[in-house]
């Protein structure tokens, strides 16, 4: 994007976007509510055409999204088999081999509207990624999900990117939930208000004028390293890739939450560290 804004209604919605994605590459935009981060995304997505400066995509470029809202009829029944051939279609092996990617294959006939916060995003997550896109644009992907179900999810979106080699444009409408894996973020309020590596947007004056001293120690705490990862279907993987039915044996045995090794953001703002 080059300077691309949109105007509506004697309006600018967001303004002077200079943004690019390169394959494997991760980029984060945040911002208040209101502050143009879906209409940046709609305009990268081509949905919505920039009424000043430019938005392009590579000819042929394959996009896979995740919307912020979804219109669907929740009382209708819908098997997660046919969502996911809502939008394109899905022959059964390009569906169940998705959604095995995102570690929710065994939920192919569950009914959507009972799926829980975390299923619903992976589901959302495979439908995005089942025609191998090259550029994943993820209107905040971890809505619905607790604290830990979100750590997973970013861990998986990281995974995808590496794995699929695409892009990835996301929204990130909870600043705790930056991860350290995105290269760059885009910080947003109306235009770009700064941007650069997850640390040195988390230390710009702009930034902390707009969030508060205390949003740039909230966005530290992506920087970590799990010494294992619970899978979706209760089973752990270790460091050294073996996994197992439970954690006990290794580093978590009496309460888990204590051994991970990452900081975690309590209720409010305050930021505490486990050991
Ligand atoms: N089609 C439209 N016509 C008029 N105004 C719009 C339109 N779409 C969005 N807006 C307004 O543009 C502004 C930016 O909206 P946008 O959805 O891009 O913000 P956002 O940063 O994604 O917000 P949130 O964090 O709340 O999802 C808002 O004030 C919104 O009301």
């Amino acid at each position: 994007m080059e300077q691309a804004g949109v105007r509506r209604s004697e309006r600018w919605l967001v303004r002077g976007v200079d943004l690019s994605v390169a394959a494997g590459e991760i980029v984060t935009l945040i911002g208040p509510n209101g502050s143009g981060k879906s209409t940046t995304a709609k305009m990268a997505l081509g949905i919505l055409k920039p009424t000043d400066g430019k938005a392009y995509r590579r000819p042929g470029l394959r996009i896979g999204y995740v919307p912020q809202k979804l219109m669907i009829d929740w009382t209708l029944p819908l098997n997660v088999r046919r969502f996911m051939s809502l939008t394109s279609r899905l022959d059964e092996g390009e569906a169940k081999a998705a959604l095995e990617r995102t570690g929710v294959s065994h939920l192919m006939q569950a009914e959507v509207r009972h799926l829980s916060g975390g299923e619903m995003q992976r589901v959302l997550l495979a439908r995005a990624i089942a025609r191998k896109p090259d550029l994943l644009v993820l209107d905040e992907p971890v809505q619905g999900v607790d604290y830990s179900g979100e750590i997973a999810i970013y861990d998986l979106i990281s995974k995808l990117g590496e794995e699929l080699g695409c892009g990835i444009l996301m929204i990130s409408h909870d600043l705790h939930v930056v991860m350290a894996a995105t290269d760059q973020v885009v910080c947003l309020n109306g235009h770009v208000c700064c941007r650069g590596t997850p640390t040195a947007v988390s230390q710009s004056p702009a930034f902390r004028e707009l969030f508060g001293h205390r949003a740039g120690a909230a966005l530290a705490v992506y920087e970590h390293h799990h010494d294992h990862v619970h899978l979706p279907d209760g089973r752990v993987r270790h460091a050294d890739g073996s996994v197992t039915d439970d954690c006990a044996g290794e580093h978590c045995a009496d309460d888990h939450t204590h051994h991970h090794g990452h900081a975690e953001v309590a209720t409010g703002s305050e930021v505490k560290t486990h050991a």
